[in-house]
């Protein structure tokens, strides 16, 4: 029988159904293929919270990460390996949504959410094929942050946010401060530690040029 994810404590969240497999394996991966759509239509909270107009979607994130891994040139990482962890390591949000910090809901019970999530993914929709083992196995790798491409990929996570509240800042004069200290000062690759400071160094001469105008 089809359970949604338990509520959690907190804010309320709702959740649609979990899928209730028919066991007809073409309608039952179409599920899947369907599913996926909210990952192209779900705004990522942080930025709804914010109110910023137009924000972008879960997948529009995890795109721009994929690209970020293909400019790394660190001979020790698995590049392709990187792309596909991080076209996939917030995939579950297609069920559970985009889960911020402020939301107060525990790692562990997100990873509960999450996890049951990608077992209806996987499981019931795509019947446990060589293709959802290959994703569960990159999905809980990142999620277990132990290998050198999960590190990495984690640190694009954080530095893409980063990215995007620059941008947002830059557009739409918002105020992200809290985007940059949740994200930033965690980013442990030294290439992307590089690219974080280059931009932060943007931001600082971008406020100082907006100062300066606003004076002259
Ligand atoms: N309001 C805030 N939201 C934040 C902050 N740090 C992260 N976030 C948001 C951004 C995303 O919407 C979501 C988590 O993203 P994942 O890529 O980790 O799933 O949480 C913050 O400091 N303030
Ligand atoms: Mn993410």
């Amino acid at each position: 029988m089809a359970s949604t994810p338990s509520q959690p404590s907190g804010p309320t969240r709702t959740y649609p159904p979990l899928y209730v497999p028919t066991g007809d394996s073409g309608k039952d991966k179409l599920a899947f293929i369907h599913i996926l759509e909210r990952l192209k239509t779900q705004k990522r909270t942080g930025w709804v919270d914010n109110k910023i107009p137009n924000p972008e979607s879960i997948s529009d994130h995890m795109y721009r990460m994929a690209l970020l891994s293909m400019i790394s040139d660190d001979p020790n990482l698995d590049v392709s390996k990187c792309v596909m962890m991080a076209l996939v390591h917030d995939l579950a949000e297609a069920q559970v949504g985009d889960i911020a910090p402020r939301e107060g809901i525990s790692k562990a019970e997100k990873h509960r959410m999450e996890a049951e999530a990608m077992h209806n993914f996987l499981h019931d929709m795509l019947h446990d094929s060589p293709a959802a083992q290959r994703i569960n196995a990159l999905w809980l790798e990142y999620e277990e942050g132990k290998t050198a491409e999960a590190k990495f990929v984690k640190d694009l996570d954080r530095f893409e946010m980063a990215s995007q509240a620059s941008e947002y800042e830059r557009n739409h004069g918002a105020s992200l401060q809290p985007f940059f200290d949740s994200s930033v000062p965690k980013i442990q690759h030294p290439q992307v530690q590089g690219w974080a400071k280059d931009l932060m160094e943007e931001r600082t001469s971008f406020k100082h040029q907006g100062n300066s105008d606003s004076t002259s």
